[in-house]
């Protein structure tokens, strides 16, 4: 059974108390729920993205939300610019005086196949998700973390093994785990972890978007293929992300935590049948016929 996240923490009241974070991608979907997670244990966020209007929706919402403790901000931010990143970091530390954890959540892809890859589509996948999490990363090290340690926490994606159609999405997943993994090592002197979260599929507005343009067939394929046989939720990828920039963890990093029910255990196990468009998403044939797992 699933727990419900959605009303109630896994942690204690107070956890987070006088620690400040910033999340990217903060507005919506999982990073919304990671933020209502960080306030709802004391903790005071920043959230970030382009959209100003999702943002102020956002913002609205956790300050309505009596069980939000900490203080909420927000800013634009697009985390492929250098300058909108480095202005993210200061416009924490001027609001909060500190910067405790870092979520880089912000980010998203298309599905495409590879041979129909445009090199700027590739580039915006890759610049979104890698870049700006490596820009995220290096200003709240070179402006706070540095000095003062931290913790920082990427998610990344169960398709970092190799997932088709997401050959762009996959390299830029792939490399923000091995950059985790690099300023894990480069960044322990200073008091600074950093790891990852890996969700599988997870139920959002977007990524329901993205799921449903797949079709009814796709998502009644997807959730017996899943080990424990359900979605995942944004509160569920939010505990880990708690977990892992508390205390809890202080002897982890470097690490990839999956929060996927067992999708990466079982491979890519679904169907595909080529369409031939651009940037199609695949056909899923019915649950019944799933090939075994082994096959792809
Ligand atoms: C069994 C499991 C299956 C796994 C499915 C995984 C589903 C994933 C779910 C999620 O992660 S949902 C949560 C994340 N949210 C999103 O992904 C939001 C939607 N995506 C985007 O906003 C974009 O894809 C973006 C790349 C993240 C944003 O890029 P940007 O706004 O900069 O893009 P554009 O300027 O519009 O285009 C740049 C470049 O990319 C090409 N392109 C854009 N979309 C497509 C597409 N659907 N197909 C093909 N190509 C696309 C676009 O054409 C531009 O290239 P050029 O035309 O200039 O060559
Ligand atoms: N839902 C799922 O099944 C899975 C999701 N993920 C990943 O988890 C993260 C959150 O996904 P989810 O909550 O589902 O989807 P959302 O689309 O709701 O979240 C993506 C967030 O990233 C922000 N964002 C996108 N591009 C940029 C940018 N250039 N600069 C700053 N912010 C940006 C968006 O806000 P704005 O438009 O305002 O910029 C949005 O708030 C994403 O990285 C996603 O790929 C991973 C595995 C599975």
């Amino acid at each position: 059974m699933a727990r419900d996240y959605g009303r109630s923490s896994a942690f204690r009241p107070g956890l987070l108390a006088g620690k400040a974070a910033l999340v990217t991608g903060g507005g919506t979907g999982i990073g919304l729920a990671i933020a209502r997670e960080l306030l709802t244990l004391g903790c005071d966020v920043s959230i970030v993205s382009r959209s100003a209007v999702k943002l102020d929706a956002a913002l609205d919402a956790l300050r309505r939300d009596g069980a939000c403790v900490g203080r909420a901000r927000a800013q634009p931010c697009n985390v492929r610019s250098e300058a909108d990143v480095r202005g993210a970091v200061a416009g924490a530390l001027e609001a909060f005086g500190r910067l405790d954890f870092l979520v880089n959540n912000g980010g998203g892809q298309f599905i495409s196949p590879a041979a129909d890859l445009s090199a700027n589509g590739f580039r915006a996948v890759v610049e979104t998700n890698l870049l700006g999490t490596f820009l995220a990363c290096r200003e709240a090290f070179t402006q706070y973390m540095r000095e003062h340690g931290g913790a920082i926490v990427n998610i990344t994606m169960v398709n970092r093994n190799g997932f088709p159609r997401m050959a762009h999405s996959g390299a830029a997943r792939a490399g923000v785990l091995n950059l985790a993994r690099s300023l894990a090592t480069e960044w322990a002197s200073s008091g600074v972890r950093i790891n990852c979260v890996a969700p599988g599929i997870v139920y959002t507005p977007s990524g329901f978007e993205n799921y449903g343009a797949m079709g009814e067939p796709f998502l009644n394929a997807v959730t017996p293929a899943v080990p424990c046989k359900r979605l995942g939720t944004a509160e569920e990828v939010a505990s880990a992300v708690v977990w892992l920039l508390s205390e809890g963890a202080a002897y982890v990093t470097g690490q990839e935590l999956s929060v996927d029910g067992g999708l990466s255990l079982v491979g890519y196990p679904f169907p595909l049948a080529d369409t031939g468009e651009h940037s199609a998403f695949p056909v899923y044939g019915d649950a019944a016929v799933l090939p075994p797992a082994a096959r792809l």
